[in-house]
């Protein structure tokens, strides 16, 4: 596997960000992430000033992973790959994107939950899917019965993991990470509530290492 999913798959978790005062917030929750154990942020196109968030929190911890989410062009691609974005997360599978990031060789998670899908992306040889939204598709059912004819792909679900659901996710073995935004809310950031985001986080990273281990 590529290194930098190599990387993000042993932090086991992935925050889904939205950012509406970038130049507020985004310096202290990247710090408030790495502080606890997940230094990896999807800072989606959801909020405008994504692009500077992106580059506001690589600047503010360089060996953070930090990619965009949300990403619907290609022109949201240049942007976020200008602000120092690692890696491209897209809602749905848009076959004109994955080509555009293969080229520009940029690391491409598109959301993926039917086997039409799941085809689509074989046929760009793409190692990891997004499967989004993954509660409401049908959680870690649907996904192992989704890897019955496509075993080659390693999955990022997103959509409905929690701290409750968490381990179940996880102890799936072709799950490598999970995406989630139940540690990053909209009222924890609003309400600069860094300390709750580190406890969330610590405790997200251990489920991950428990539910790996046992
Ligand atoms: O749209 C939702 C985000 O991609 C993450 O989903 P979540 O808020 O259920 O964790
Ligand atoms: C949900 C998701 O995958 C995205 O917004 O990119």
């Amino acid at each position: 596997m590529d290194k930098l999913l190599q990387q993000i798959s042993e932090i086991g978790v992935v925050p889904v960000i939205k950012l509406g005062h970038p130049t507020r917030d985004a310096a202290p929750l990247a710090k408030a992430l790495c502080e606890g154990g997940v230094p990896v942020a999807e800072v989606t196109f959801r909020a405008a000033g994504a692009a500077q968030a992106i580059r506001i929190m690589k600047e503010t911890c360089p060996d953070m992973i930090v990619g965009a989410g949300t990403v619907l062009t290609t022109a949201q691609v240049d942007e976020a790959l200008a602000a120092g974005a690692q890696f491209i997360v897209t809602p749905g599978f848009d076959p004109e994107l994955v080509a555009y990031c293969q080229e520009k060789q940029v690391i491409i998670l598109p959301g993926c939950t039917t086997p039409t899908d799941y085809h689509a992306a074989y046929k760009f040889g793409l190692e990891v899917l997004k499967f989004f939204p993954a509660e409401q598709s049908g959680g870690v059912a649907k996904i192992k019965a989704m890897s019955a004819p496509f075993p080659m792909f390693k999955i990022m679900p997103t959509g409905g993991v929690s701290l409750k659901n968490l381990a179940e996710y996880i102890k799936c073995p072709v799950i490598t990470a999970c995406g989630g935004s139940y540690m990053v809310t909209a009222d924890l950031i609003e309400n600069q509530k860094w300390d709750e985001i580190i406890d969330l986080c610590k405790k997200s990273v251990e489920i991950v290492k428990e539910a790996r281990n046992g």
